[in-house]
């Protein structure tokens, strides 16, 4: 079969049965953060739920600081609170979605957001969530070979896929025998077929394709998959997946889901961390007007849209 769903990797196969590692105990890193004054600020007053004071200073605080910016759904936390909030949110909708309609469609980006996918991999979400009903896509991937080490899907497998027991047959990935052209339009035929057999639904409002659950990370420059700021891609409109082969970023060729099937997901999780992404979180959240917007501005699903920060990435956000 052309389109592998492929588990003839690196990861061992005895990889996917070991025990959760221990979890660590939550470092006390999270500080009570101030609206920035010296700027217009569009988010309401911080509010900071289930928080307790660090020693004798009232400022200090650990636990998880949530923001509200107008209607935008945003946490910011340290990033082992991410991870462990991350994992709550997937488990959640996983387990709604699942009784719901007996599936769960999921489509990862790869980069650092695989490593906070981590508490899901150990109990109580390693037990809890039904594996067997998960469908997972790759929003985008590299023409390179799987066991490359920039192939998303090794990432993806290594870092998360293999601690967990979703079917060999339920991880979509790209024949990485065919060049970009061929790897998207198989890649689009498998969905076709999917959409066709009731795996994946069919937006009634937008025509494309509707997964349950986006998870994407974003890059400092504010690209989402591989659609990256002013390239032409961003307008592609008929296909559910193309390709590129000038990606600004190594490697140059890629495939990737376009922005019209990103945002007929049911759910996005915008996954961020790191100081380096700070002006592009800002230029997402906070400028709602700009003419040339980032990718990551255009994302805007039919569903409910969450983003995740750590303190770098929420930097300009707020004055810590
Ligand atoms: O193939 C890719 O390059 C990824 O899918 C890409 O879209 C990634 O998610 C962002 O670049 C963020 O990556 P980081 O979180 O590692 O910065």
């Amino acid at each position: 079969m052309a389109f592998s769903a492929a588990f003839s990797l690196s990861c061992t196969p005895q990889s996917r049965l070991l025990p959760a590692q221990k979890s660590q105990p939550l470092a006390p890193t999270t500080s009570f953060l101030k609206p920035q004054v010296t700027k217009k600020v569009l988010c309401s007053p911080l509010r900071h739920e289930g928080v307790s004071p660090i020693g004798k200073n009232p400022n200090r605080f650990s636990g998880r600081v949530k923001a509200s910016m107008d209607n935008k759904n945003v946490e910011v936390l340290s990033k082992e609170h991410l991870a462990v909030s991350l994992a709550k949110y997937v488990a959640d909708r996983s387990n709604k979605i699942t009784k719901e309609k007996g599936s769960f469609t999921v489509v990862l980006s790869c980069g650092s957001l695989i490593k906070y996918l981590k508490k899901l991999a150990e109990p109580p979400h390693l037990n809890s969530i039904d594996w067997s009903k998960w469908q997972v896509f790759l929003v985008d991937e590299r023409v390179v070979p799987k066991d490359h080490i920039d192939s998303n899907y090794k990432l993806a497998y290594d870092g998360f896929l293999c601690k967990v027991p979703i079917p060999n047959g339920n991880i979509y990935t790209i024949d990485d025998a065919l060049p970009a052209e061929g790897a998207a339009d198989v890649y689009e035929t498998t969905l076709r077929r999917l959409v066709k057999s009731n795996v994946i639904a069919l937006s009634s409002a937008s025509g494309f394709p509707k997964f349950d659950l986006t998870l994407l990370g974003m890059g400092a420059d504010g690209h989402v998959a591989s659609l990256f700021p002013g390239h032409p891609l961003l307008k592609e409109n008929q296909k559910w997946v193309t390709f590129i082969k000038d990606s600004p970023e190594p490697p140059p060729q890629r495939i990737t889901f376009t922005l019209p099937v990103i945002n007929s997901s049911s759910n996005i999780a915008m996954v961020v961390t790191g100081a380096g992404k700070a002006d592009a979180v800002y230029t997402a959240l906070e400028k709602d007007d700009s003419y040339d917007k980032l990718p990551a501005q255009l994302v805007s699903p039919e569903g409910e849209l969450k983003w995740f920060l750590d303190k770098g990435a929420a930097s300009k956000l707020y004055k810590l």
